[in-house]
């Protein structure tokens, strides 16, 4: 055996296996199968973790080192403030949460769907407040083209002082969430901790030696964490809710511009069909994706707004290039 792989293989009798449910600046809150947590930081700077990564730690004392981080699935980008990105990984949805008030911001949504489509994880989009009649009306209408590029839309009322006495659309949105883990992400005012709280009625807050610990580092701002849901486990399957702050403009430096449309749905299905076969969409003669550019949704497939966003974004991933 290598000197290499000795090293490696060595500490494995010692390692477990745990998810991690919250990341605080470098150091993580682990869970055990068993259902224990326990705060872990990295050993070496290559083994930083985010929310949903599987990993193998050791024990030190009461706390815990993370040896190793298992493959991930996929991996969610998105900026959190300047300069500093956050992640979560291993998902099976993103629930987009946007409101009939405040009015949400397309470009903030396009930003969403297109990080979940580049990692190949299944988009939500629900519009809450549905009991707010005149805007809900308007804001469904700017989700039109959505609905027709085959994302699902539900419509949702969370409020609890609500009059409404048909459903409120929780029920169906419960029954994507089943046996998933799902990424929650919204705007300031959609009714995110709404929905938390009324999915998990007994709040999953760490108590005690784990909430001062992690309370003590620099980085205490509020930031992603793991839930579980047991309520709407189904078959075997558990099912997650992961809670992320804010809805500030995504990081999408990974993408390349030419990779864009390939992750909007609307420009993807013309793809292959220009006359250039580098054609960047937003000028070329002999265009596929141009043809079909309407500000009319009767006489085009894309909406007008929507090539625009994507001109914009087309602009600023060029420029970050150098
Ligand atoms: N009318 C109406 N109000 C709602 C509904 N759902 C939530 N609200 C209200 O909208 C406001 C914002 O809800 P929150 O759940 O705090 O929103 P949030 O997304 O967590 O916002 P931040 O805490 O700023 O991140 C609260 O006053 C809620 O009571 C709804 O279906 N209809
Ligand atoms: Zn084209």
């Amino acid at each position: 055996m290598s000197k290499a792989k000795a090293r490696e293989a060595a500490p494995t009798a010692d390692l477990q296996a745990g998810l991690v449910v919250a990341a605080y600046g470098r150091h993580s809150l682990v869970e055990t199968p068993d259902g224990r947590r326990l705060i872990c930081h990295p050993r070496g700077k290559k083994n930083q973790a985010v929310v949903g990564d599987q990993v193998l730690w050791q024990a030190t004392g009461d706390e815990g080192s993370i040896e190793r981080l298992q493959e991930r699935r996929n991996l969610f980008y998105r900026q959190d403030e300047i300069r500093t990105k956050s992640f979560a990984a291993n998902l099976d949805r993103v629930l987009i949460l946007i409101a009939a008030e405040p009015e949400f911001s397309e470009s903030q949504l396009c930003r969403a769907l297109v990080a979940a489509e580049a990692e190949k994880i299944t988009p939500i989009i629900a519009l809450n407040k549905s009991d707010l009649a005149a805007p809900f009306a308007q804001a469904w209408e700017r989700l039109a083209p959505y609905r027709a590029m085959g994302y699902l839309v539900l419509p949702l009322s969370l409020n609890p002082r609500s009059t409404l006495t048909q459903s409120d659309g929780v029920d169906a949105l419960c029954a994507q969430l089943q046996g998933q883990t799902t990424l929650v992400l919204g705007p300031s005012g959609s009714g995110k901790s709404t929905l938390i709280n009324r999915l998990l009625p007994d709040a999953q807050v760490e108590t005690g030696e784990i909430s001062q610990a992690l309370n003590s580092g620099k980085h205490t701002t509020t930031n992603t964490r793991w839930y579980w849901v047991p309520e709407l486990d189904r078959a075997g399957q558990r099912t997650a809710l992961i809670d992320s702050p804010g809805f500030q403009e995504f990081g999408l430096n990974h993408i390349e511009p030419t990779q864009l449309a390939q992750c909007m749905p609307d420009l993807r299905q013309y793809l292959g069909q220009c006359k250039f076969y580098n054609c960047t969409h937003l000028h070329e003669p002999g265009c596929a994706v141009l043809a079909e550019v309407s500000t009319d949704e009767k006489t085009g497939t894309i909406s007008a707004r929507r090539h625009r966003i994507y001109a914009q974004l087309f602009e600023e991933l060029g420029q970050q290039r150098w």
